[in-house]
């Protein structure tokens, strides 16, 4: 007998970030359309190579991509938003990613539960005509290596319109994609392709039973092209949906065995005979060497109910890392026991060998030292937990509520202007970093030329005209990773990249040990900035969920456990700051949102933790300190109650790519502290003008009490350059001080 291996995405960025390197070289005019396109190719190419030799036997393939692979869709199948049509091939597909002057970008939003963002299709009235040509030529080479192992993924049509913002309804939308994708599956099985992925992500949320009919009247449809058809789900379980989603005409189903109930589900409902299981076993959220025993207990209740099965990451490996073998500087007893994609592929291998009965009893053995060897290496750390088991209630809640100790808080103008907290990371910046790593420089140089960033940057914001500066983070390589290198407990790696969106990467730090500040982690760039001068300069936290969702957390302790240990560390942080004479502290938590269960019947678990590990970071604060918090990408309408539950004095969220959404729901929801939403989109290279921006404070001004309102960007400024952000600034500024006469003219 022998078990087939399969997987359902790979990364994409390239080993060595090739695909970051020419994109921004691309951008750059430093790099020709011809050679962005080899690049991507090449870096296909190895990961098919890659996979092969680790023994898959069906290789997902066709999810490379130079921006986002939602995009990708879009463009194949002519979903062409009005704006863009005058435009033409990466002119147009990057103006729909980023934006060009007076067309705005489509809008990004999170992946799921991910860190992954992708950009939302607006579904028009009128479609362009369909193109795959792309997807066939890497069809058509991927069967050069690989043969009949070249599996295409193709995002599932349901899941596309349920992720998109329509213009029409979605049974006419389904009826003209159902159309272009008959003519994709025909071109593929004419290509001689002999199974596609059809990557329906969708069927896990909450809501996926609405969509039950439009399931069952296009897959009958799609299955009459003949070409075999994997239906794969992931990041939770099928729950409302298994039953019907079982009776699907498709040849195979896969399902994530490594979150949700699919195996509950799989034991009431059983599975059907005719199709194939694929068991996403081995984690691709997380970077942890598999523990055998513990799957081989799921791999065998499985089988009693079916035998024909493949095995396969939970997920896309593009949540992961390349290699782990190649972080050298980890602890080996750490290294050992990390599995980034390459790795995940040699546990898939691994484990179907031993599904398959052949002996890999040596191969279980080392495995399971590699695990005592760790465990050695990172025991409790026991003064952490005493901590959190003494915790009281009153640790959580702020001395004076937000009515009382608002009149305490710094006097500040009419619609306070403030940034989001980072300023431009220059490749200077970078560089510096590069070379005190590297020993070039001391550590007192190195410090020396981030304090003289900070000093810029304190000037040219006093020169701009905000009320509330930022010091800029200049020495952050990243607002989750920088706090990761401080505390202990936690590991980072060199080159464990992983995608956020288009060419923005980030090194997730992995926590593998009880959390514990060692020494003040903000205090020295704050005095600093706060010494030059005499508006108030915001001292700048991560926040405990935020620090956990962009990190690799560990898996032997649970989430609230990590996030209160991370609190408790925020929480000294937060009083060493007042004491350096902080009159407002930001704790940024933008993954709030992001963290959210999938299912609604677990918000309330998730939210009553999530939002007690704030209020146990910022709870110490003084009545008289303000404290700030700020979120990205948050569709909170749904938990405003809760967001009003942090309890910080003043919120800044992202508005500006939602039409004002956000601010209707928070309108709505009767949110009663104070909020900037953002002014205009900073993920975009274009400068607002400041009658754009004048309307957008407009917006606010027509919702919501003068004395709320802040006036912010919506999020940080690190991936903008100067030249953006200066005159960004000087016209957010200058629509303020509009809105600041027309108040007054009114109140005379
Ligand atoms: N973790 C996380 N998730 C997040 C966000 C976030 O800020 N952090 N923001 C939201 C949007 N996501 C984002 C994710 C990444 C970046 C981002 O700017 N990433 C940088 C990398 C930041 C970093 O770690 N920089 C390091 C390493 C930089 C580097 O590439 N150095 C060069 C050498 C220097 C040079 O010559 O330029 C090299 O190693 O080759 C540093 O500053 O030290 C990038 O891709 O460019 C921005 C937003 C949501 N999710
Ligand atoms: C992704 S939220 C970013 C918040 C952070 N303070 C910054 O300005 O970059
Ligand atoms: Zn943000």
């Amino acid at each position: 007998m022998t078990v087939p291996t399969t997987t359902i995405g790979y990364p994409r960025i390239g080993k060595s970030r090739e695909v970051k390197k020419a994109l921004e070289a691309f951008w750059s005019n430093k790099l020709d359309e011809e050679t962005l396109l080899q690049t991507v190719r090449e870096v296909e190419i190895f990961n098919w190579k890659t996979q092969l030799k680790a023994g898959i036997d069906r290789i997902g393939i066709g999810d490379g991509t130079l921006y986002d692979s939602v995009l990708d869709w879009v463009v194949r199948l002519g979903l062409i938003p009005e704006r863009f049509r005058h435009l033409s091939g990466l002119d147009r597909y990057f103006a729909m990613a980023r934006g060009k002057e007076g067309i705005p970008a489509l809008e990004m939003t999170k992946w799921f539960d991910t860190n992954y963002h992708y950009l939302v299709p607006e579904i028009p009235t009128k479609f362009e005509p369909a193109d795959f040509s792309d997807f066939l030529e890497t069809a058509h080479l991927a069967q050069e290596f690989l043969g009949d192992r070249a599996i295409p993924i193709i995002l599932g049509p349901i899941s596309l319109l349920r992720l998109s913002n329509l213009e029409i309804s979605p049974e006419q939308a389904a009826s003209y994609l159902l159309e272009r994708y008959l003519i994709l599956l025909t071109q593929l099985k004419n290509l001689g392709i002999t199974e596609v992925q059809i990557h329906e992500p969708v069927l896990v949320l909450g809501d996926a039973a609405n969509w039950k009919e439009l399931y069952q009247s296009i897959y009958p449809s799609l299955a009459q092209v003949g070409l075999p058809l994997h239906l794969v789900t992931y990041f939770d379980d099928l729950r409302e949906t298994y039953a019907w989603v079982m009776q699907l005409p498709v040849t195979s189903i896969s399902l994530d065995f490594t979150r949700g109930r699919n195996l509950e589900l799989l034991k009431q409902y059983g599975f059907p005979a005719d199709k194939r299981l694929g068991i996403g076993i081995v984690d691709a959220r997380n970077i942890w060497k598999i523990r055998p025993e513990t799957l081989f207990y799921i791999l065998d209740e499985i089988q009693k109910f079916t035998s024909n099965i493949s095995l396969q990451p939970s997920a896309s490996l593009q949540f992961v890392p390349y290699d782990a073998t190649k972080e050298k500087h980890l602890p080996e007893a750490l290294r050992n026991v990390l599995s980034f994609a390459e790795q995940k592929l040699a546990e898939v291998a691994f484990l179907a060998k031993t599904v398959a009965g052949e002996n890999t009893k040596t191969e279980q053995e080392n495995i399971q030292k590699t695990w005592e060897i760790f465990e050695q290496f990172s025991p409790a750390n026991l003064t952490v937990q005493e901590k959190l088991r003494n915790l009281e209630l009153s640790d959580f809640e702020r001395s004076l509520s937000y009515s009382l100790r608002l009149s305490q808080q710094i006097p500040l103008p009419p619609l306070p202007t403030t940034t989001i907290g980072s300023f431009p990371q220059t490749s200077e910046v970078r560089k510096l970093r590069v070379k005190y790593k590297k020993g070039e420089i001391t550590l007192a140089d190195y410090q020396a030329a981030i304090d003289a960033e900070i000093a810029r940057c304190i000037q040219i914001q006093e020169e701009i005209g905000l009320d509330v500066l930022v010091h800029g983070e200049f020495e952050r390589t990243d607002m989750v990773e920088y706090f990761g290198q401080q505390l202990s407990g936690f590991a980072f790696t060199e080159n464990g990249w992983v995608q956020s969106y288009g060419s923005r990467y980030v090194r997730p730090p992995i926590i593998y040990g009880d959390v514990e500040r060692t020494a003040p982690m903000t205090v020295r760039e704050f005095k600093i900035a706060q010494s030059l001068t005499q508006k108030p300069v915001k001292g700048m936290l991560t926040a405990p969920v935020t620090i956990i969702n962009w990190s690799y957390p560990r898996t032997d302790i649970s989430r609230q456990d990590q996030a209160f240990q991370i609190a408790l560390a925020l929480r000294e942080e937060v009083a060493d700051l007042e004491t350096a004479g902080a009159q407002i502290i930001q704790v940024d938590e933008p993954a709030l949102r992001e963290g959210l269960p999938l299912k609604t019947e677990r918000w309330n678990e998730y939210l009553s933790w999530a939002i007690d590990s704030f209020r146990l970071a910022t709870a110490i604060a003084q009545p008289q300190t303000q404290i700030h918090t700020h979120m990205c990408y948050c569709e909170f309408g749904d938990i405003i109650q809760e967001i009003e539950r942090l309890d910080a004095d003043v919120i800044s969220i992202e508005n500006s790519r939602s039409n004002n959404q956000t601010l209707r729901e928070v309108t709505e929801g009767g949110y009663s502290h104070q909020i900037g939403n953002g002014t205009y989109d900073v993920h975009s290279p274009v400068v607002p003008t400041t009658e754009q921006i004048v309307r957008q404070l407009k917006a606010g001004i027509a919702n919501l009490p003068l004395s709320q309102i802040w006036v912010n960007p919506d999020c940080g400024l690190k991936t903008r350059r100067w030249e953006e952000v200066i005159p960004a600034l000087k016209n957010m500024v200058e629509a303020t001080r509009i809105m600041r006469e027309e108040i007054n003219d009114i109140s005379k």
